[in-house]
């Protein structure tokens, strides 16, 4: 069985002429311990996948599964890092990830709740900066302790959502590194969202392309099989890498051309009454009308 499957799931918001149809019938499955990229086109769905799969929100139809059973709301099951921290911000790194400690070690003691704040804070490297605010910390430590919070959950599936995209290039290839390592060690089942193709292929088993909306579909999938670690300056010159990139590159750029042109060839026609015989006379006669007014 999978770990998490989403059956011909379809959702939207709103109704009636404000419907909009983001998602149509996605079919997806992510093994245990398997770390899989979603790629996606901004505005495509993205977020409202992780949600479904957070249980922050519902599809319209089908089923997503987790462990074969629905899904019914948020969980301490799945941690999830945000594009933009979501850290509380007159809190410190540590009480930030206590908050999170709190709700899972329920019945541990004060001693215990502190060594595992300690031991998330290292593994993100935090620990020179653990009584630190938000605001005293640049973008990419925010983001580590943002997953630190999620680890700290021990969730058996981490769900990130864009979670590097704000960074520079450097700290985001330290940080892209770091969950992978943590992947590796913790062995948890990894979904990402990403718009970088070559993030997906620095960290994922499998990626997946998210069409463009509205009416986003999955795409084909991209096994990626290139020997773990991966470094990016090593990995740039593999031959099986830059194919594999180009690849999904190239079906990226096919399927945004192809929406495109579908929505650039369908114009929406106003709502014409054919004309009867009788009705010509009546154009002629409103030409009249008009020439006689100007
Ligand atoms: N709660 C909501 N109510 C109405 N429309 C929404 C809601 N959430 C998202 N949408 C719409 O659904 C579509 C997909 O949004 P979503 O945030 O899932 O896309 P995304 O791929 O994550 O976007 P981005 O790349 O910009 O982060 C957009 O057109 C958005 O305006």
């Amino acid at each position: 069985m999978a770990y998490l499957e989403l059956k011909n799931v379809s959702k939207s918001y709103g109704t009636g002429k404000d419907k909009v149809e983001v998602l149509k019938n996605i079919n997806l499955s992510v093994e245990e311990g398997e770390f899989v990229a979603i790629v996606g086109f901004t505005g495509s769905g993205k977020t409202t996948l992780i949600n479904l799969i957070n249980g922050l929100e519902f599809p319209d139809e089908g089923e997503v599964l987790l462990q074969g059973k629905p899904i019914t709301g948020p969980g301490p099951d799945r941690g999830v890092v945000f594009q933009n921290y979501s850290l509380l911000p007159w809190l410190t790194v540590a009480q930030n990830i206590k908050l999170a400690i709190d709700e899972v070690y329920t019945s541990s003691s004060k001693k215990e709740k502190t060594a595992l704040i300690k031991k998330y804070v290292d593994m993100v490297h935090l620990s020179h900066a653990i009584d630190k605010k938000p605001a005293e910390l640049s973008g990419g430590m925010r983001q580590r302790v943002s997953v630190a919070r999620a680890l700290a959950m021990n969730p058996k599936m981490l769900l990130m959502d864009e979670p590097l995209s704000a960074l520079d290039a450097l700290t985001r290839g330290t940080l892209q590194e770091e969950i992978v390592n943590i992947w590796g060690e913790d062995k948890k089942t990894c979904l990402l969202i990403t718009n970088d193709v070559d993030e997906g292929v620095v960290m994922a088993d499998r990626i997946i392309p998210l069409k463009p909306g509205p009416k986003a579909e999955l795409g084909p999938n991209f096994k990626v099989d290139l020997p773990r670690p991966r470094v990016i300056a090593e990995i740039n010159k593999n031959e099986t890498y830059k194919h594999l990139r180009n690849e999904i590159l190239e079906y990226l750029i096919a399927v945004g051309a192809s929406r495109k042109s579908e929505k650039t060839t369908s114009y929406e026609l106003p709502d014409l009454k054919p004309v009867m015989p009788g009705r010509v006379k009546w154009g002629i006669q409103r030409r009249k009308e008009k020439q006689q007014f100007f």
